[in-house]
């Protein structure tokens, strides 16, 4: 058996997917293998309580899933980018605060990235996918610090409940040192997630220069930028993962979830989301609402828990979740932007007064990976701990 068709933990607790038929266990080689095992119904492993499922209600339109009807759909704040580099730039910092503050998600066009970089991570992404489950299971480790991790649901080792997704993460911040552990196939994997990841760092950090603006506190990012000690300087230095996400057609997905709601944990997150079928829902105003496919040259961007805590709480790291469907995979791209591992964020002296006191203790990525290794990460569960 070679080390690499072994999924394990960090306590040597492993399994070794290359000997697993029996279909009771065969969920651990993830949900594209159930899809081609021609599954009809959802093996118990994936089924939710009653209170935690979705209530669906698909619409095929033409060649598209659809779950928005008129009541649940939701329309993103549109943030226009190129408006950032001209006289607009304070009403744009303006809607940029609102967007952040009142739904912690927002729609970003005109950004800049050549449609040709996305595409070509996009197709590499799905590509990867297609590969015979010995290849992928390759890179099968519950390692978090691992350069690349392939997996499914989101700790195979922690979730009582499995969700219907498998995914790829590639760690980008120890590039070019980590190119040569990142897959071989797809053969234009390596190119593709090199120039994705320059694309969206340069983005990711304009976006925190005009979100360090829209907070007042820009004179302080920029000082501490300069320096080696500080949190800030960290937007640079920082942690990047690419997730590439998969999510099959799925036999019964009014009982189970593409992905359980959560927050995310940086500072931003850039997706790219599939242009053809819905999934992701936001939790808004009390209520679970879809988000609209998007064309592939616009990102959805999503404030993270760093950016809750160092914003002392004024923007918010909003729930999400993504719902399966019974007739069409589906995929996505996160690009996660975070801090270095030691690192630490804490709320920004400036936006704390005494009618807003400190709301979060200083926090490392290091304790969210501590969290999770302990804990199943579950709604805002690791924001919660880091309250004062
Ligand atoms: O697939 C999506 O639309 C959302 C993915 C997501 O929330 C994540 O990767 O954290
Ligand atoms: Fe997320």
């Amino acid at each position: 058996m070679s080390p690499a068709a072994m999924m394990g933990s960090e306590e040597g607790e492993e399994i070794n997917c290359g000997e697993i038929d029996d279909i009771s266990m065969s969920y651990q080689k993830g949900v594209k293998h159930l899809q081609e095992r021609g599954i009809t119904k959802l093996p118990n492993k994936y089924i939710l309580p009653f209170s935690e499922r979705p209530n669906l209600r698909e619409i095929a339109v033409g060649p598209a899933i659809r779950f928005t009807t008129e009541s649940n759909a939701l329309k993103l704040p549109v943030i226009d980018f190129s408006h950032f580099c001209g006289p607009n730039r304070s009403q744009a910092l303006a809607s940029l605060a609102k967007a952040c503050e009142h739904y912690g998600f927002f729609q970003l066009i005109n950004h800049g990235i050549p449609s040709d970089v996305i595409d070509r991570m996009m197709k590499a992404s799905r590509d990867f996918f297609e590969l015979p489950f010995e290849e992928r299971s390759k890179y099968m480790t519950s390692d978090m610090r691992a350069a690349v991790r392939c997996g499914t649901s989101f700790s195979q080792k922690r979730d009582n409940v499995f969700c219907w997704r498998d995914f790829l993460k590639l760690s980008c911040h120890s590039l070019p040192g980590v190119l040569p552990f990142w897959p071989s196939s797809p053969p234009d994997l390596r190119e593709a997630g090199v120039s994705y990841s320059k694309k969206t760092k340069n983005l990711y950090l304009e976006l925190m220069g005009a979100i360090v603006e829209s907070l007042g506190v820009a004179e302080e990012g920029a000082a501490i930028h300069q320096s080696e000690k500080s949190g800030l300087e960290e937007f640079g230095g920082g942690s990047h993962i690419i997730v590439a996400n998969c999510y099959p057609a799925c036999p019964e997905p009014d009982l189970t979830l593409g992905m359980l709601p959560h927050s995310d944990y940086g500072f931003l997150t850039l997706l790219l989301q599939d242009e053809q079928v819905e999934g992701l829902q936001i939790h808004h105003q009390g209520r679970w609402v879809s988000v609209a496919p998007t064309p592939a040259s616009s990102f959805i961007i999503n404030v993270g828990d760093h950016l809750e805590i160092f914003s002392n709480g004024r923007y918010k790291s909003v729930l999400h979740r993504v719902v399966a469907n019974s007739s069409s995979t589906r995929f996505s791209v996160a690009s996660l932007h975070s801090l270095s591992f030691e690192s630490m964020v804490r709320p920004s002296p400036k936006l704390i007064d005494d009618q807003n006191p400190r709301r979060y203790k200083d926090t490392s990525y290091a304790d969210f990976l501590e969290f999770i290794s302990l804990k199943e990460h579950k709604g805002k569960n690791f924001l919660e701990s880091r309250k004062n």
